[in-house]
């Protein structure tokens, strides 16, 4: 079968890590006969420097034209943080997420078996496994609500920015979370602030609701601050963990490290009708872009993502993952999951010896 993948390489180290997902697709393709046309969409800081704007006009209308987005990643000090949106390249992701309706943000955070002992819980912790699905909510919540800046009378320039969540944005993402239980370990967390913050407050109402629907999936209402404590402490103890989305950009950047790195953990953005957007949880790695140093396993598993869950492709997801893991297990090393005294393979090194275990 063709499939048609709209390629957002993005800034930093997006290019490079997304040219390494992309041999793989076509390595996946021949051994299994499928084809992928891609098309390149310019989005982020690239964008702002060829065409004035961090999201072109007709970007989203170029995604919607695909099967499924494959997104590096966007930004860097180089475009700063404009007062005019336009000038900033998180601008255009945020647009993307909303445009396409994408959200729900998945977040699998697995220890590889090979990446025990990078580890940096206690042993005992370590040994337990951990495999979470961090259902992060991706189209409200602060990073949506207003934005204002404004001279107050007595204290100076104030601003804010307004965190809100609708009932329907909360069952929606709640309902993602309940029904990916059931296929996992039937457990779900909900992650809220709900004793201090109105909208938490709402949320667990909902998810209450939800909880007594789905009864057969274990529930319990965890407090962030708790939660992101309790994910170092002893993260076998959750299995799906949904929350809204500041919290769960947070905590997916936590639990990367308790699985070895950011370089690792995929994601896959998806709505009830558009192409899923599937990207690495990292973002664009200024301090590392152009050196051959990035890990490109993260965006290769986005891929094996892309392969289950919009494609229904699960053999060919297997076949990537495997490929991950017999690499890993072989002890090829990218610099960010390296022990001392490890040697280190560059970004290009990763991508081929996963291609040839394919
Ligand atoms: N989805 C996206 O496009 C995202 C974009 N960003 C943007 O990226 C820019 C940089 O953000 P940071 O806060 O520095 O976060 P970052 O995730 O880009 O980097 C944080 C640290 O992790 C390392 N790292 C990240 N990915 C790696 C990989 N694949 N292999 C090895 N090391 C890796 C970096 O070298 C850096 O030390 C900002 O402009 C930010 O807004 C941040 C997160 C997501
Ligand atoms: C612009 C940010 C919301 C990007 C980010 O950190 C993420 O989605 O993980
Ligand atoms: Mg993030």
């Amino acid at each position: 079968m063709n499939y048609k993948i709209a390629l957002i390489r993005g800034d930093g180290i997006g290019p490079e890590v997304v040219g390494e997902a992309v041999k793989v697709m076509e390595t996946v393709g021949a051994k299994f006969g499928h084809s992928f046309e891609f098309t390149d969409v310019m989005m982020g800081g690239c964008a702002i420097d060829a065409v004035g704007k961090s999201y072109p006009d007709g970007t989203a209308e170029k995604c919607r034209a695909c099967d499924a987005v494959l997104l590096g990643a966007v930004g860097g000090p180089k475009w700063g943080h404009s007062s005019d949106p336009d000038q900033r390249p998180e601008t255009a992701l945020l647009s993307i997420r909303k445009d396409l309706g994408l959200y729900a943000n998945l977040r699998p955070a697995a220890l590889r078996p090979a990446m025990a002992g990078a580890c940096p819980l206690k042993k005992e912790t370590a040994e337990k496994g951990i495999d979470l699905m961090i259902v992060r909510e991706l189209t409200g919540g602060v990073y949506f609500g207003k934005r204002e800046r404004y001279e107050t009378a007595d204290r100076g320039i104030e601003a804010a920015d307004r965190m809100a969540y609708s009932e329907m944005e909360i069952e929606r993402i709640g309902r993602r979370a309940f029904e990916l239980a059931r296929m996992r370990g039937k457990k779900v967390a909900s992650v809220d602030k709900a004793n201090v913050l109105e909208s938490s407050r709402l949320w667990r109402e909902v998810m209450h609701r939800l909880a007594k629907e789905y009864s057969d999936v274990a529930y319990e209402d965890v407090l962030v601050d708790n939660a992101a404590m309790q994910l170092v402490r002893d993260p076998g103890q959750f299995d799906v963990v949904v929350t809204e989305n500041m919290f769960g950009d947070i905590l997916s950047d936590e639990a990367s490290m308790i699985t070895g790195s950011i370089g690792l953990l995929p994601s896959a953005s998806i709505g009830d009708t558009a192409p899923g957007l599937y990207e690495p949880i990292h973002g664009s790695a200024p301090d590392i872009a152009g050196q051959d140093k990035a890990n490109p396993v993260a965006t290769i598993l986005s891929v094996a993502m892309m392969f289950r869950y919009s494609f229904q492709l699960p053999r060919e997801a297997k076949a990537i993952e495997d490929a991950v893991d017999a690499v890993l297990n072989e002890g090829w090393r990218t610099a960010d999951i390296a022990a001392p005294g490890q040697q280190v393979i560059g970004t290009q090194r990763m991508g081929q010896l996963i291609r040839e275990k394919i």
